[in-house]
């Protein structure tokens, strides 16, 4: 080689090295293969119930990039020609279920819940995005700095997306700059408490904070989240009644908290929800009641402010409309939640309200945690954590429950799905059409089965779940994250891709 061919050699290998990264960059999967159960960038799904918010068709959804690229009827049938085709015949494809209430409890109490755990347990259950409570972590997501700490602690643990809810403290309330800095650094909403949260880090609000946090939500056209009881004296008076009151029967705890705690934080909060009418001082914010229970007064003080044009949500879980007080036995603090489960007729008029439209939407309020504090053992429903283990079940819970009132496929995708993207901000999520992700749950409305112990749960302390024991209708298949095939038939990705949802 001459003299020139020394010096070009190396130049020309170097190049060569240049363009061979260019183009494994550009020509493979935008994200790790390994991400996926699904070797494939672009490919078809076929099934004869596809949910589309047009009603249900027979057909084919395209994926792309992550993406849904296309949704065709089977005449169409433009995928006969193609390759890589997925047909889940008769199994239905919903858009993936998006849970506005979740407790994942890292960084700080991860034996409780943990981002890889909880998260494996919604792929597992079709749930493909997921927004984490600010409170039962340690410390709870209340700054800018605990918002890091959070996004930090999810980063490549999570098999679905992850947004966040901010905490509105009394600390931060009258602190526009802080509460600026939290909205600013990405959480989605806030959430407050009007009555003792159980976490010390976490303290209650009252009307005027809640106030001013909508004031600043309205800048920023995100909503605020409310735990509505208030503790009324006269009821709290009665745990500390001794003696007649046993512990260990739910009718106790039931009595502890009664539907006029949520009526009156309601009726206060009602006040405040004004603000958020068009021309009003909040215009802009939205105020979302969490976990309604109470279907007396509550429901309908509620019904009257959407009429009277207040932005306003109300969402109830499935432990209300699949459990009553009457079947809950002695001891049995598994079903101990706030506010709690009440009787069957209130169960019913739950089911009324959400077939009525007058609840907007469904959540988990999945809220673990350990079996000790849970007291199982002891049985004590006054010291025992409240909160119900759900999330990979809240899909054939609502199904297997719902179906002797004639829910449909489509009322199950505005609960699940388009009403809780919507609360959320996420315009590119809930629903099967075009131009949104791909985030997608294939399942077997009749295909049954048993929470026993041959049963794998993914999240933490399964035993401590109060499905546990339950016979289900509703199996889930296969859960598509924006595209990535991250569940499968009990078999997870290789590799956590979700994404921590960051609002900008
Ligand atoms: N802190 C916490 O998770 N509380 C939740 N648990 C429950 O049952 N209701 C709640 O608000
Ligand atoms: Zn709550
Ligand atoms: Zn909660």
């Amino acid at each position: 080689m001459d003299f020139l061919g020394w010096r070009v050699f190396p130049l020309l290998t170097l190049l060569a090295s240049f363009l061979f990264i260019f183009y494994m960059r550009t020509s493979s999967k935008p994200s790790n293969s390994e991400c996926s159960l699904l070797p494939h960038d672009r490919f078809w799904i076929l099934s004869n119930n596809i949910v589309t918010p047009s009603g249900v068709i027979s057909g084919a959804v395209e994926v792309r990039g992550g993406n849904i690229i296309s949704v065709v009827e089977k005449e169409n049938q433009q995928w006969k020609i193609k390759s890589n085709v997925v047909d889940y015949g008769d199994a239905v494809v919903m858009p993936g279920l998006i849970d506005v209430h979740a407790h994942i409890d890292e960084p700080g109490r991860t034996e409780w819940e943990g981002f890889s755990s909880g998260t494996k347990a919604a792929a597992a259950g079709g749930v493909t995005t997921l927004i984490d409570m600010p409170l039962n972590s340690c410390p709870s997501t209340v700054s800018e700095e605990t918002l890091k700490l959070k996004v930090d602690a999810a980063e490549d643990k999570i098999y679905v997306d992850v947004g966040f809810w901010g905490g509105l403290v009394p600390d931060n309330a009258f602190n526009r700059t802080a509460l600026e800095g939290l909205l600013k650094a990405g959480v989605l909403g806030l959430k407050s408490f009007m009555c003792p949260s159980g976490i010390n880090d976490f303290p209650m609000t009252n009307a005027s904070h809640i106030k001013e946090g909508l004031n600043v939500l309205a800048k920023y056209k995100r909503p605020l989240l409310v735990h509505a009881e208030v503790e009324l004296d006269s009821e709290s008076d009665f745990e500390a009644s001794d003696g007649i009151n046993d512990a260990r029967s739910y009718s106790t705890y039931l009595k502890t908290r009664p539907p006029s705690w949520e009526e009156a934080a309601i009726r206060e909060l009602l006040e405040v929800t004004k603000d958020t009418r068009t021309g009003g001082p909040s215009e802009g914010s939205h105020v979302h009641i969490v976990h309604l229970s109470d279907t007396r007064a509550s429901l309908d003080m509620i019904k009257g402010a959407k009429n009277s044009g207040d932005s306003l949500s109300v969402e109830t879980c499935p432990h209300y409309l699949a459990f009553s007080s009457e079947e809950i036995p002695d001891g049995d603090t598994r079903y101990k939640c706030s506010p709690p489960i009440r009787d069957s007729a209130n169960r019913e008029r739950l089911w009324d309200a959400l077939m009525e439209g007058h609840i907007d939407m469904l959540s988990s309020d999945h809220s673990p945690t350990v079996p000790e504090l849970k007291r199982f053992h002891e049985g004590d429903f006054l010291k025992a954590w409240g909160g119900i283990s759900s999330l990979q079940y809240v899909l054939p819970v609502t199904w297997s429950y719902g179906r002797k009132y004639g829910i449909t496929l489509n009322q199950l995708a505005s609960w699940w799905s388009e009403r809780p993207a919507k609360l959320a901000g996420q315009d590119f999520k809930g629903s099967i059409v075009s131009g949104n992700h791909a985030d997608i749950v294939v399942w077997e409305p009749d295909t049954e089965f048993e929470l026993d112990d041959n049963h794998t749960a993914y999240h933490k302390n399964p035993s401590i779940s109060a499905y546990m024991g339950k016979r289900l209708s509703g199996k889930v298949l296969a859960t598509f994250v924006r595209g990535n095939l991250v569940y499968k038939e009990g078999q997870h990705a290789p590799v956590a891709c979700g994404v921590p949802i960051v609002a900008k």
